[in-house]
């Protein structure tokens, strides 16, 4: 099958876009992974998809497969690249865009910068909707928050921080990201038996209470220049255990986001996310029907 796509990154995240508003491509998991393959494909972090809205009062549907080919929740950089996206290939004019992810609504927003403002919805923090198993663990309370004991095989118990951004985040607090065992530790998080659908894995350094550095080992994707969820879920686990202030600068090695959240007595205000959006290039590509297997 021949597709045309958009190559387009995120402070960094890269992603292929395509457009699905005239009809489905029907693409397999294999087919995703096949266009996320930097060496066969295209190469890139998630494959990102412009579908119609399905219902009355959104202008889009949003759907995202990280680079393994699984089908996931949210992509906070691939939300700006998608307003990018529609404006320049003239979708739609609107602006803010509401768009349809699988677990609700964003509401995007072009700045006449050209970065991205994205309301990415509140954060969830019930175990059970991240998912996180945490029977028989003891936490250990901070500010008005808690870590939780993560035995990572080889390094012991690693006190992290869990959250949900409509995706899954386990937060882990370290002294220098540029020296921290990302490539050693990042997939033993991601794969940990305590979180049954995986879990993107963040390695944040405090550098004052408007300013971090994050590295992400994301789940199905392993580690990515920015990770626009893992901004939010830092911030928002540094806001809850004391260390960081309502608006926070994320230097990550692609580029700064700038995550805003009002912590309030019941967690639930929604977290803003401002950033770039950049088109790289225009192509075309065969996808293999061989590999177009359920
Ligand atoms: N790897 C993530 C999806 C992409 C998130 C990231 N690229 C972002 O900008 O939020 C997951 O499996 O939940």
């Amino acid at each position: 099958m021949r597709i045309r796509f958009t190559k387009m990154q995120g402070a960094g995240n890269d992603f292929v876009v395509l457009d699905e508003t005239r009809g489905r491509l029907g693409l397999s998991t294999a087919q995703y992974r096949f266009l996320a393959d930097r060496h066969f494909g295209v190469g890139a972090d998630q494959i990102l998809s412009v579908r119609e809205a399905p219902e009355p009062g959104l202008d889009f549907e949003y759907v995202i497969h990280n680079a393994d080919g699984g089908e996931v929740e949210h992509c906070g950089n691939g939300a700006r690249c998608f307003v990018r996206y529609v404006h320049d290939k003239g979708l739609s004019e609107r602006n803010p865009l509401r768009v349809k992810v699988k677990n609700g609504v964003l509401e995007l927003k072009r700045l006449p910068d050209g970065r991205v403002t994205v309301d990415m919805g509140p954060p969830v923090f019930a175990l059970p909707q991240v998912p996180f198993e945490a029977k028989g663990l003891k936490a250990e309370k901070l500010g008005n928050f808690e870590r939780w004991p993560l035995a990572v095989p080889y390094a012991g118990d690693q006190y992290v921080a869990v959250l949900s951004m409509g995706n899954p985040h386990a937060v882990l607090l370290v002294d220098d990201v540029d020296t921290a065992p990302v490539a050693a530790w990042g997939p033993l998080i991601e794969n940990h038996e305590r979180f049954p659908r995986r879990v993107n894995a963040g390695f944040l350094q405090v550098i004052d209470t408007r300013t971090v550095k994050l590295r992400v080992y994301e789940r199905g994707a392993g580690e990515t220049l920015a990770c626009g969820t893992g901004a939010c879920a830092a911030v928002v686990a540094g806001i809850r255990l004391g260390w960081l202030g309502s608006r926070v600068d994320v230097h990550t090695r692609g580029g700064v986001l700038t995550i805003e959240w009002v912590d309030t007595p019941e967690h639930d205000a929604p977290v803003f996310m401002t950033g770039p959006a950049t088109p790289v290039f225009e192509g075309e590509i065969t996808v293999p029907d061989e590999l177009n297997q359920p």
